[in-house]
């Protein structure tokens, strides 16, 4: 069986398969889909396929909604020709902590298009979002995405071109989507809600600031009237709804292709881009999903509601988002990644068996994450670290990796540590010195960043954006022998990666030395993680 439009021709085999499939005529909603669009989203990667392609699926259905969603990849093109090959299908399957998997047919999505200005799809793209129908552009572009500066705070070349260059010649990826909100307003200021759906605390006020700062530039320099300003300033027109979104969706995972193959598919092979992205004809993932939005739609939105996703105001969102990924998910899933490496682990259900790195997780979460969490009330901390330790990471059946997780950790430390850090600094009650487990997390990652794992053995660093920056601080220290600290020191300082000034913020020293001691030979990492584990403050 290949997955192509004509399988939604045989929907009984595949039900007899087991599949759940789409209900209603693909062709007729991609037709009314690319006539009068509702739902743009940017980055076509795993989870957007794994949780939103699936609910927006549901309502359609339910009947509750007549188009799908125009999938957009503006960084690596190869994402679409690979899910173009399979007519825009996905298979979603969802692997339960009982051992019971799920297979949706997915055929929500009515196009892929590359956000490439010398390609058609582009010209295809302007009139979609120029459409009065058009309710929202949502984002999963990771936390880089966002971002229009380098580690030390200056515009990015390609950025600073924009900003010369004005709305008709904009090449960056956000200098792209302005332009085309640009375009938006002059097809008669219509109102459209941005919504990022990234692990990033206050995602809805990073997209904004990205939006504006290109915007404001633009209007110095003469490109855009101070109407346009106006427009997206003003949250009846333009808004930026802040999100948690929350599902482990780890790559395409062989033993995934081996189950889909069994029921009869060829061709499912998940393959990885140029650009290091995992792409594969089907998505997998836990069936535990949470996804809370701020209720702020200027021109309406999809009835979300009716699939299990929250619409709310920003307060919860944002109590919801520091709890998950500030606090009691993401900073236990970045201290596996790193321990993960550097204990030779390629499986988090795995680690979840090493005694010291429960431990570890445990006091992160419980011991420092929790006494600063603000109590979210739709969702109880507490029971949601629970569920996170005892039931989702340790679930046998979710293919998810440290090598996976540890991609990008440069750009995710300031929000998955520091916003903690600075929650101590300010609390009255809570002192920063108390704290075992972020020092080490933090010293932790020095030590991954000289890609040598605690035996001894090289390993390969999982991709990020600064590596080329600063893997060389680390090239020539060697395991059991003296570390050179003063171009670590001074990274330490770098508030761009922690959030903070590590000293200023009073654990520098700390972090220096438990990286001093896990270089002092084999075996030097476990008995680090198993010293502070012991060593009550
Ligand atoms: N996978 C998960 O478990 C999960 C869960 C919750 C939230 N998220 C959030 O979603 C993001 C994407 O996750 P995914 O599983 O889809 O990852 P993925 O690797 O499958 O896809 C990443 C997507 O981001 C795009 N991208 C990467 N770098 C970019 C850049 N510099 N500029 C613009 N686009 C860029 C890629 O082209 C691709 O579309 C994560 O970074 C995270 O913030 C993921
Ligand atoms: O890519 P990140 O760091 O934002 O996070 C890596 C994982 O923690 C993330 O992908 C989780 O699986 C997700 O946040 C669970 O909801």
């Amino acid at each position: 069986m290949e997955l192509n439009k004509n399988i939604l021709k045989e929907k009984n085999r595949l039900i007899e398969s087991g599949f759940n499939v789409p209900e209603f005529d693909y062709e007729e909603v991609k037709k009314r889909t690319m006539k009068k669009p509702k739902w743009i989203h940017f980055g076509a990667g795993n989870i957007f396929r794994a949780f939103l392609a699936p609910a927006q699926q549901e309502l359609l259905n339910k009947g509750i909604d007549d188009t799908g969603i125009v999938m957009v990849e503006g960084y690596d093109y190869e994402i679409v020709d690979v899910l173009q090959s399979f007519d825009d299908l996905t298979i979603n399957v969802t692997l339960k902590s009982n051992g019971d998997v799920n297979y949706d047919l997915v055929s929500s999505i009515s196009a892929y298009l590359k956000m490439d200005t010398h390609s058609s799809d582009y010209q295809t793209l302007r009139e979609l979002v120029q459409s009065p129908s058009l309710q929202l552009i949502s984002f999963t572009i990771t936390e880089k995405g966002y971002s229009l500066t380098n580690n030390n705070g200056d515009f990015y070349p390609h950025v600073l071109e924009d900003f010369k260059n004005g709305p008709k010649h904009a090449e960056s990826y956000l200098g792209k989507l302005v332009s085309l909100l640009v375009e938006r307003f002059d097809a008669g200021k219509l109102p459209l809600a941005l919504v990022s759906m990234d692990n990033m605390s206050e995602n809805g006020r990073k997209l904004e600031e990205a939006v504006l700062t290109i915007a404001e530039q633009w209007h110095k320099n003469d490109f855009v009237a101070k109407e346009f300003l106006e427009y997206l300033n003003d949250k009846n027109s333009v808004s930026f709804p802040w999100s948690m979104i929350d599902k482990i969706t780890p790559r395409p995972d062989v033993q995934v292709q081996r189950m889909l193959e069994d029921i009869g598919f060829s061709n499912m092979s998940p393959q990885e881009t140029e650009r290091h992205t995992f792409v594969a004809p089907y998505v997998n993932g836990e069936e535990t999903q949470y996804l809370i939005i701020e209720d702020l739609f200027p021109n309406g939105r999809p009835q979300l509601e009716e699939t299990g996703i929250i619409f709310t105001n920003k307060e919860t969102v944002n109590a919801v988002e520091t709890m998950k990924v500030t606090t009691c998910l993401n900073p236990l899933h970045t201290a596996l990644a790193i321990y993960g490496c550097l204990l030779g682990y390629t499986s988090i259900y795995q680690e979840m068996k090493d005694e010291d790195l429960v431990a570890l997780i445990k006091l992160l979460g419980y011991d420092e994450g929790l006494p600063v969490v603000k109590d979210p009330k739709i969702i109880d901390p507490k029971e949601f670290i629970d569920e996170v330790i005892n039931v989702r990471l340790s679930n046998p059946f979710i293919p998810d990796t440290p090598q996976r997780i540890a991609s990008d950790t440069s750009q995710k430390l300031s929000v998955r540590f520091g916003e903690t850090l600075k929650s101590y600094i300010q609390s009255e009650e809570l002192d920063v010195t108390f704290l075992r487990a972020i020092p080490l997390v933090y010293a932790g990652w020095l030590r991954y960043l000289m890609a040598v794992d605690d035996n001894g053995e090289v390993f390969q660093l999982s991709p990020d954006p600064l590596l080329t920056e600063l893997t060389p601080i680390f090239s020539n220290n060697e395991l059991g022998e003296k570390v050179e600290l003063d171009a670590i020191q001074k990274l330490l300082t770098n508030e761009k990666i922690f959030g903070i000034d590590l000293f200023k913020a009073g654990i520098g020293n700390e972090v220096l030395q438990l990286f001093e001691e896990m270089t002092s030979g084999p075996g030097a990492v476990r008995a680090t993680i198993q010293k502070v584990l012991t060593n009550k403050k």
